[in-house]
């Protein structure tokens, strides 16, 4: 931790109730000698739209698939204070994730594609149909059950691919750069449609990205981490006075907060160049 630590959201706040789940002392060494993560902590409470930024290689993947139980820890703990946990030692039914690319089965239709998690989870086809419209209905996509992956456009996989994760109406949404190969303009679109999901559904969301544009419009906290090796260095909450919308992105406010975001960044991007 460095002195850019400029919001202390360690607060009276964080309690195990408001904890969604916790990183403890977490690091992570690969066989092949890369130490990504070192004594990375980390409280993510209920109702947050935290962004982990940083510089790339600096862990933020390897982090998220550590909460996601894709990876483990090699020493430290995730700690899941509010849910209830399998034999895994997973959040049952918690977390949904969705990755850079889509993901989606080519040989099925965005329905099945959509009911995929449901389906897993032992529930018929006819069960599960209202909660596939509802999904497919929170991205824009309620025309579309019957299309195939081949038929759709990179924006509209991804859309498909965050019905696929909501559909479960998980608590906790992690997303690992999902916009990065997208168009700006379909960028800023799904930007739009994520913060508005957010909001309606009171989810708790973990959004990898490298971009500070995209974290500053989307967060009320932003975590940014530093490489070799990856941990923490600054925590910096996002407070706006109004709405996320289009007149925030040219607003006075928003140039402000990416400012200060960058200098956050390069000082990340500093202290990992000189192995600090
Ligand atoms: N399976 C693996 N085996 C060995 N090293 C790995 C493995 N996965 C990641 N790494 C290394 O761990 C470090 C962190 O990688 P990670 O993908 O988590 O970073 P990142 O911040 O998400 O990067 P990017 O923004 O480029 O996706 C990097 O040095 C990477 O090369």
């Amino acid at each position: 931790m460095t002195d850019i630590l400029e919001a202390a959201p360690e607060t009276a706040e964080t309690t195990p109730e408001r904890t969604v789940v916790s990183m403890r002392n977490v690091s992570k060494l690969f066989s092949n000698g890369t130490l990504a993560l070192k004594d990375m902590s980390l409280d993510v409470r209920r109702g947050e739209f935290l962004s982990l930024l940083g510089p790339s290689g600096c862990g933020k993947s390897t982090a998220l698939r550590i909460i996601a139980g894709l990876g483990a820890a090699s020493t430290g703990a995730i700690d899941w204070p509010s849910s209830r946990i399998n034999a895994k030692g997973l959040p049952e039914g918690d977390v949904g994730f969705v990755f850079q690319e889509p993901t989606l089965m080519p040989w099925a239709s965005v329905f099945d594609n959509v009911y995929l998690p449901l389906r897993l989870n032992g529930m018929s086809k006819s069960g599960a149909r209202s909660r596939i419209m509802e999904a497919l209905a929170s991205v824009g996509l309620s025309d579309f059950e019957k299309s195939y992956p081949r038929e759709l456009s990179g924006g509209m996989k991804m859309r498909v691919s965050i019905a696929r994760a909501l559909v479960t109406k998980p608590r906790l949404l992690l997303m690992d750069e999902p916009f990065a190969a997208l168009d700006e303009i379909t960028r800023q679109k799904l930007n739009d449609d994520v913060l508005r999901l957010w909001r309606e559904t009171g989810i708790t969301v973990i959004f990898v990205t490298h971009s500070v544009f995209e974290s500053a419009f989307l967060s009320n906290r932003i975590v940014v981490m530093r490489a070799r090796p990856g941990q923490v260095c600054a925590d910096l909450a996002i407070e706006s006075t109004g709405k996320r919308d289009a007149n925030y992105r040219t607003s006075e406010e928003y140039r402000a907060t990416t400012d200060r975001v960058s200098r956050a960044l390069q000082e990340a991007i500093m202290l990992g160049a000189q192995g600090q």
